[in-house]
């Protein structure tokens, strides 16, 4: 698939899961990666802080051959290095992590390059850069990742909703509050919990669904 491609279904695709081993009910990245494709997902994160580099990568290279058999988009998180090695369709950096320019420049113009975002000034400032998308979060609190920043406020959400580019939100999402989410105009959810942390992916992955669904 193109870059053009890998972006249509950001913006087409609601569902987008980040994989997360310790989150996953005691199932491996690559089981949890087979079950979430298995489900129907097509973007997959694979986000894992506590493996050294050699796990991640080689994990990373199974998970990317699966996503290949499903035609599904593989985003590496943090590392541009770990993105290009097991070439990912996608590199996803926080405010902490590499700038955009480096990773562009590192990682070559079909690379995705996603960036989290919290306020109006670093969403203008990714798209400046040349981000391909934005994550927006924490929309809701969140036991999935440690000192996260205050739930976005609405002025922020308005902000996102007439970005240029695709804003995926993060953070407490499930299929409680996705649909208000929907409603109210944003049109791609990372989620970690509600997916990976789900003893039955298929029918976590179907609730969710059926809870964008517009007739
Ligand atoms: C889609 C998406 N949005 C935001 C994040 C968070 O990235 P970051 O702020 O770098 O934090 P870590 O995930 O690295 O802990 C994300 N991973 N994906
Ligand atoms: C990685 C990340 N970045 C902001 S919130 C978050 C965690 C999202 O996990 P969950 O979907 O379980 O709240
Ligand atoms: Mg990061």
């Amino acid at each position: 698939m193109t870059k053009e491609q890998h972006l249509q279904r950001l913006r087409d695709d609601p569902l987008y899961v980040i994989l997360g081993e310790a989150l996953s009910c005691g199932r491996t990245n690559v089981q949890t990666a087979a079950d979430v494709l298995a489900a129907g997902v097509r973007i997959i994160q694979y986000r894992e802080k506590h493996k050294t580099w050699r796990e991640k990568y080689a994990e990373a290279k199974e998970i990317r051959r699966l996503c290949r058999k499903y035609d599904a988009t593989f985003i590496m998180n943090d590392a541009v290095d770990l993105a290009v090695a097991c070439k990912a369709d996608g590199i996803h950096v926080g405010q902490d992590d590499a700038p955009v320019s480096f990773v562009r420049q590192w990682a070559g113009p079909q690379m995705l390059i996603g960036v989290s975002t919290h306020t109006e000034e670093e969403m203008t400032e990714a798209v400046r850069d040349g981000a391909d998308y934005v994550g927006l979060g924490p929309f809701y609190p969140t036991q999935s990742k440690r000192d996260v920043h205050a739930p976005v406020t609405p002025k922020v959400r308005q902000f996102a909703l007439q970005l240029s580019i695709p804003v995926v939100a993060i953070g407490g999402i499930g299929k409680a509050n996705i649909g208000a989410l929907y409603a109210e105009g944003f049109r791609s959810f990372a989620m970690i919990s509600a997916v990976v942390g789900q003893v039955q992916i298929a029918a976590a992955v179907q609730a969710l669904r059926q809870a964008v669904a517009v007739d």
